[in-house]
């Protein structure tokens, strides 16, 4: 047994992936190890699945050993590695003290007997593809040895494809079962958006970049846009109306990629490729403030495998350039994961210095949500690639993308016009319902001033409100202000300046806009938006999401996507228009609102002055009263009143006392009679006993307000 190999596992149908596999054991305990119940299931698990990836933004790594192959077999090679369950593996290798075990632990292993449909699923594949159709970027790529699977995995057996008869194969790799699912989705989505896909295919080929849709021997140049990033202005984007659409642009693109035969591998991939499905989301209802086009897109990328001229044995030339050509770039993409997985502040990463770095910038380190798949042989003969690819993968865990939705600049814009017209209206309805009522209470908050700081608030959670950003000449500077919360870093210049400052961002082509794009069209830029369709197992965005949104919003420029220019500056300038009319509006009822609050006031003064005096009055009745009653002489005293003020009360009062023959009786007594219904609170009660229960003193003390006052002294007038 050669060093390093697991005891007893020498490869051969049934035999790979279980340590100390007795020879001959089937491996079928050991193959179906790494997926648990829950990652072989398929569509009702709601997620696809795949509850082991964090809920974070970093790239997410599954590595997939493959079935050994017929050469494999004869050889007798050793088996060297070993999935254990669904997220660990261990590779057995030798060194110079004698063998030894190294474990990895990735977000999914994958055992050679997993098949192509475990992959989408154990992969969350599905959930990239539902994100690129709510508006992410989304990056697959498969990266190891030659040989390794990375094709099978990507495209399944692609020369099947392109035949007469060919009707979905259980072979099929990821691209063909990742069309079918969008057709199936955009065709079963009620989402209030309308989806277009679009796709381009093109390889990477000792340095040259070709497109494989439109073959010719012609290089396509890779520009720098500050707003896009790297993207392929010439590459040729295909409208797909159909799933046939599609398929004719996937095999195709495969027909048309360099292969070769080596010694590793009969059909070997000389180049790195890449194909792209862009989503475009139209919404149905475009005066639905909160939606806009949104642009997704997934990328398959397959990259030509790591490969050693001792072990391939090519000779020639051009099989020379090539394997130091594959090899060149798959350094540079290793220098890029070692440089982005230090995330050391200010460390230089070499995205330049290769087409293939440049293309991935956005996958890896940039708003793109990304998968890695790690292929790797269980053949010890291999186990040095295999620990390289591992060690990679490894290191590629550690990469933090911030993903977020693209958008058209212009559309979010439009958006967030719209919001503010909606919320002007409320506040201008408010206002008017105020002024009808001409009373504000003071401290209140109008509706816009509440629903900007919801919308803020809202717009911060969800993902990135710099998105929402209103350019100068939009709105007052206070509107703005009130909007973003202050903050005006993240305002875009006005529109139809290039804007865009340093955001990681690699379109892999014109991204956007009509499929035929002319070479000098230039294409809309990705803009987050706040979207509340985040996907789960690739996670939310987080803070660094609106930041890098807020960055994005700094910059870009373009023309829209589906709508025309001149639509685009008429929607433009009605929203506008009417911001500039109801801020004017606004204006002129908070100004009439103000001068009612100030008549308010002075009316609340002259009625506060009253109440004061209402006061005064009742104190000198107290006096006079408790005068009166000890008075020794309130007899004449109340006569004297009662002569000022009731004349004929006391005529009367007097005549009966003579009818009758009676002797004057005591004046209050008098007055009780005379009284003809005291008033509950009357002042009137003897000296000698203590007050009823209608007192003046408890009328005091329920009468706090002025208003009981002004009763009182009614009720005492009467009397007198
Ligand atoms: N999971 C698998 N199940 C069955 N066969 C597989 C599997 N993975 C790979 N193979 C087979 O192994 C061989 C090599 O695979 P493939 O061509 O996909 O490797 P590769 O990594 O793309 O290599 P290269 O970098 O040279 O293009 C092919 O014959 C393929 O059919």
């Amino acid at each position: 047994m050669p060093p390093g190999s697991i005891r007893g596992s020498s490869l051969g149908p049934g035999r790979v992936g279980t340590p100390g596999m007795a020879p001959g054991t089937a491996m079928s305990r050991a193959g179906s190890a790494p997926l648990s119940p829950h990652h072989r299931h398929t569509g009702s698990q709601g997620t696809h699945g795949h509850e082991n990836i964090d809920v974070n933004d970093n790239i997410k790594v599954v590595v997939r050993v493959r079935p050994p192959t017929e050469r494999e077999i004869q050889n007798r090679d050793d088996c060297a590695v070993v999935v254990d369950d669904a997220m660990h593996m261990q590779v057995a290798f030798p060194t110079q003290q004698g063998p030894s075990t190294r474990r990895f632990a990735f977000h999914g292993c994958l055992a050679p007997d997993s098949s192509q449909s475990d992959v989408l699923h154990a992969c969350g594949i599905t959930q990239l593809l539902d994100a690129a159709l709510s508006g992410f970027h989304a990056t697959i790529f498969a990266y190891g040895q030659t040989g390794s699977g990375k094709t099978f995995t990507m495209s399944g057996r692609e020369e099947r494809i392109g035949l007469e008869d060919y009707a979905g194969d259980t072979d099929d790799g990821i691209v063909t079962r990742a069309a079918l699912y969008l057709f199936e989705q955009i065709g079963r989505r009620r989402d209030g958006y309308t989806y277009n896909l679009r796709a381009s295919y093109c390889e990477i080929y000792n340095e040259g970049l070709y497109d494989l849709l439109k073959f010719t021997q012609q290089q396509l140049a890779v520009r720098w846009d500050s707003g896009k990033g790297f993207y392929v202005p010439d590459l040729y984007v295909r409208s797909c109306n159909t799933l046939n659409d599609m398929m004719q642009v996937i095999s195709r693109g495969m027909a048309h990629r360099r292969m070769g035969s080596h010694e590793l591998n009969l059909e070997s991939s000389r180049s790195h490729s890449i194909m792209t499905i862009h989503c475009d989301a139209t919404p149905v209802n475009s005066q639905n403030p909160e939606q806009g086009v949104r642009y997704g897109k997934v990328s398959f990328v397959d990259l030509a495998g790591s490969e050693r001229l001792r072990d391939t044995k090519s000779t020639g030339d051009s099989a020379l350039k090539e394997t130091s050509s594959i090899n060149r770039s798959l350094f540079t993409l290793g220098k890029v994961i070692s440089a982005l997985a230090d995330n050391q502040p200010g460390l230089h990463v070499p995205y330049r210095d290769s087409k293939l770095t440049k293309l991935l910038m956005d996958s890896l380190g940039g708003s793109a949500l990304a998968l890695m798949i790690a292929c790797c042989s269980p053949s010890a003969t291999h186990v040095e690639e295999t620990l390289s690819t591992l060690s990679y993968a490894t290191r590629a865990k550690n990469i933090r993308n911030t993903p977020f939705v693209q958008m058209d600049p212009k559309d979010a814009m439009i958006a967030a016009l719209q919001r503010e017209v909606h919320l002007l209206r409320s506040e201008n309805s408010y206002l008017r319902d105020q002024v009808a009522a001409s009373t504000l209470p003071s401290g209140m908050a109008t509706p816009l001033e509440s629903g900007r700081a919801m919308s803020l608030t809202s717009q911060l959670e969800d993902m990135g409100a710099a998105g929402q950003g209103l350019g100068p000449g939009f709105g007052s500077p206070d509107q703005q202000e009130a909007l973003f919360g202050g903050d005006a870093s993240h305002m875009g210049p006005q529109m139809g300046v290039a804007m865009f400052g340093s955001r990681p961002s690699s379109n892999l082509g014109p991204s956007r806009g009509p499929p035929e794009l002319e070479p000098s069209q230039s294409v809309p830029d990705p803009v987050p938006v706040p979207s509340n369709s985040v996907p789960s197992i690739f996670g939310a965005p987080t803070s660094a999401t609106v930041n890098l949104a807020a960055q994005a919003m700094n910059g870009h420029g373009s023309s829209g996507g589906g709508v025309s220019p001149t639509e685009l500056a008429k929607k433009l300038a009605e929203a506008q228009r009417l911001v500039v009319r109801f801020s004017r509006e606004n204006e002129r009822l908070s100004s009439t609102n103000e001068q009612l609050r100030v008549r308010r006031l002075v009316v609340d003064n002259d009625y506060k002055g009253a109440l004061d005096e209402v006061d005064v009055l009742r104190g000198r009745l107290e006096s006079l009263e408790s005068a009166f009653l000890q008075s020794a002489d309130s007899s004449s005293i109340l006569t004297q009143v009662l002569r000022e003020h009731e004349p004929e009360l006391l005529a009367a009062h007097l005549s009966k006392a003579s009818l009758a023959g009676m002797a004057m009786r005591h004046p209050l007594e008098q007055s009780q009679q005379i009284s003809p219904s005291p008033s509950p609170g009357v002042a009137f009660h003897s000296a000698a006993g203590p007050p009823p229960a209608s007192s003046t003193v408890s009328q005091k003390n329920a009468d706090e307000e002025g208003r009981s006052m002004t009763r009182t002294r009614i009720h005492l007038e009467n009397c007198w």
